[in-house]
């Protein structure tokens, strides 16, 4: 994985768990404290009917306390004078104050004058007397005991609300008094409202928050100690509800239905907020990726690059180019210093082959002149330096080797040994030195004449030869020594003082056998030896051939192969 993938990951990564974390701050942390805002903002709206509706009760009950303590209505109590009513109550008075319901009772409760009313949005007024008005005077005749005369004039009062055909009455009722407000109490004063719906949409109006009732018994009042109710709906609506209690008593449960916008909001800022702070956190990792890009990733590249054309062209004269002022520059100011270093170990190493290539071309000539010691050595160690021909040493190595091959693979070995004749009276008459040549033109004869690359022609003694043919039988050998005394005689080498002939002549024994364990090299040389003897003997400028045994004197009566028996 490249650095720059790594860090686009990183990046990424550390982006995604940035947002998360903002999401769950915003859910952990905001929108509880939005929802507790909201909540505390409905708790304050539902107080708000709640103390309209209280409003609407003082407000009633101010209008009972102005009625109660009039001495006309004192005087009516008491009298039931119709003039009263004519002068004070008629449907617009009821309009007036907004009362749907007024009640004048006796101090048994019982009515002394009482009025329903209904006044329709569309104007005018129903008259709901007859229908209503013994319900409304039994639902609210026992709230006359709650009043405690004993009280101030001002405490003296009751009010409450009371169901009428399924409609809440909204009531307040004082005894009735002098205007001086003493006693005694002649009978009680009651004005009502309907809580219809058009009453709820104008208190709706005045507070500005729609709000809805319902009545409820003590039994249907939850245990909560504030009383309220609060019910989220859904994501845009809330439930806030709170029973109004009237002296203690729970009388109504007023319900407004409230709109989410803390939330709503709550909601718009979160997602616009967290939508930022992703867009922030893009934009500030495509910004840092790009930096980091062009800071690092790019040096590092270039060194890279100069890394590799230098490694593939193994010139270590080349230098890395990042310039760089940063620890990618300092990277490469090493790279160039480590190359300085293998440049000039290079340069040294260079010196040292070229110095080593001389001395090892020098030590090769030495060898090779060595070579050339060793091999005019091995040949002057195994040559003799007159004559060139092999010396005793090499020829009694090859008459071992021969021996042995040929004790092995049954072959024959024919040795043949050679002396000039009369060489003593040669040097005598023509110097030692003319002797040298002599010797070396009968040298250059023999190894002329001999075919065969085994055959070997060795100087055996001062004058002597012995000649060596592996291989070769007997009659072979015998030709071969008649062309060579043929070839030395028609060399007319002159020997003035030869008794035989004017010029050198040459004594030949040949001898022959194959190998056997209980035969010696010794053996066939002594043999050959033998037959020169007998050639000399006889004369001289001759070859001859002797059968090899132990000794001369039971030579013959050695048994010998018929195919290397000597001719007669
Ligand atoms: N010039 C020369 N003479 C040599 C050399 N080696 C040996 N001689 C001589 O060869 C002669 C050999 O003589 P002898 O052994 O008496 O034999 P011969 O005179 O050849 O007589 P026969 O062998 O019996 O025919 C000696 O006089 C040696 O001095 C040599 O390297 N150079």
């Amino acid at each position: 994985m490249s650095l720059s993938a790594k860090t686009t990951a990183l990046i990424l990564l550390m982006g995604i768990l940035l947002a998360l974390s903002a999401i769950y701050i915003q859910r952990s942390v905001v929108y509880p404290a939005f929802h507790d805002i909201e909540l505390d903002y409905a708790r304050n709206n539902i107080d708000r009917v709640i103390r309209r509706l209280d409003a609407q009760r003082e407000t009633i009950d101010f209008t009972v306390y102005d009625w109660s303590a009039w001495n006309d209505t004192y005087s009516f109590i008491q009298s039931g004078d119709p003039e009263y009513i004519e002068s004070n109550l008629y449907p617009d008075t009821f309009l007036n104050f907004g009362f749907d319901v007024a009640l004048f009772l006796n101090l048994d409760g019982e009515p002394v004058w009482g009025k329903v009313f209904d006044f329709p949005p569309e104007g005018g007024f129903i008259n709901l007397t007859e229908t209503y008005l013994d319900e409304v005077v039994a639902e609210i005749a026992g709230f006359r005991n709650r009043i405690d005369f004993e009280d101030d004039i001002d405490n003296q009062n009751t009010s409450g609300i009371v169901e009428v055909d399924g409609v809440p009455v909204l009531f307040a009722m004082r005894p009735i008094v002098q205007s001086n407000g003493v006693g005694p109490h002649m009978g009680y004063v009651v004005f009502g409202q309907f809580l219809d719906d058009e009453l709820i949409s104008t208190l709706s109006e005045q507070i500005v928050q729609e709000f809805s009732i319902e009545l409820v018994s003590e039994a249907e009042v939850p245990a909560a100690s504030d009383n309220y109710m609060l019910e989220v709906i859904d994501r845009s609506a809330l439930s806030a509800s709170k029973i109004y209690s009237i002296e203690g008593t729970p009388s109504l449960r007023a319900t407004a239905i409230l709109p989410r916008n803390i939330t709503e909001l709550g909601s718009e800022i979160t997602f616009y907020g967290v939508a930022l702070l992703v867009l922030l956190c893009t934009a500030l990792a495509a910004t840092l990726l790009g930096l980091f890009r062009w800071m690092v990733i790019k040096p590092i590249m270039g060194l890279k690059a100069d890394i590799s054309s230098i490694s593939n062209a193994m010139d270590y004269s080349l230098r890395a180019n990042i310039r760089n002022n940063d620890e990618i520059g300092a990277l490469s100011r090493e790279f160039n210093s480590m190359l300085g270093m293998i440049e000039s170990n290079n340069t040294e190493l260079l010196r040292l082959n070229a110095e080593l290539t001389s001395k090892h071309q020098k030590v090769l000539e030495v060898q090779g002149d060595l070579q050339i010691a060793n091999a005019e050595l091995k040949r002057l160690s195994e040559h003799d330096p007159l004559t060139g021909l092999s010396n005793r040493l090499a020829l009694e190595k090859k008459l071992e080797q021969a021996w042995e091959i040929l004790s092995r693979t049954g072959g024959p070995l024919t040795v043949m040994l050679a002396d000039i004749d009369y060489f003593k009276l040669y040097n005598d008459q023509y110097g030692h030195q003319a002797g040298d040549e002599s010797l070396k033109q009968v040298a250059t004869i023999l190894e002329r004449t001999l075919q065969r690359k085994s055959d070997m022609a060795a100087r055996y003694g001062g004058e002597e030869f012995l000649l060596v043919l592996p291989g070769t039988n007997v009659d072979d050998a015998m030709s071969i020594a008649a062309s060579i005394r043929e070839q030395v005689i028609g060399s007319h080498i002159a020997h003035d003082g030869s008794p035989i002939e004017p010029f050198l002549t040459i004594s030949i024994g040949v001898a022959s056998v194959v190998p056997r364990s209980d035969l010696t090299m010794e053996d066939l040389v002594r043999a050959a030896d033998r037959a020169l003897y007998k050639v000399k003997g006889g004369g001289r400028n001759n070859f001859g051939c002797e059968p090899v045994g132990s000794t001369q004197d039971d030579s013959d009566k050695r048994a010998v192969p018929l195919k290397l028996r000597c001719p007669e």
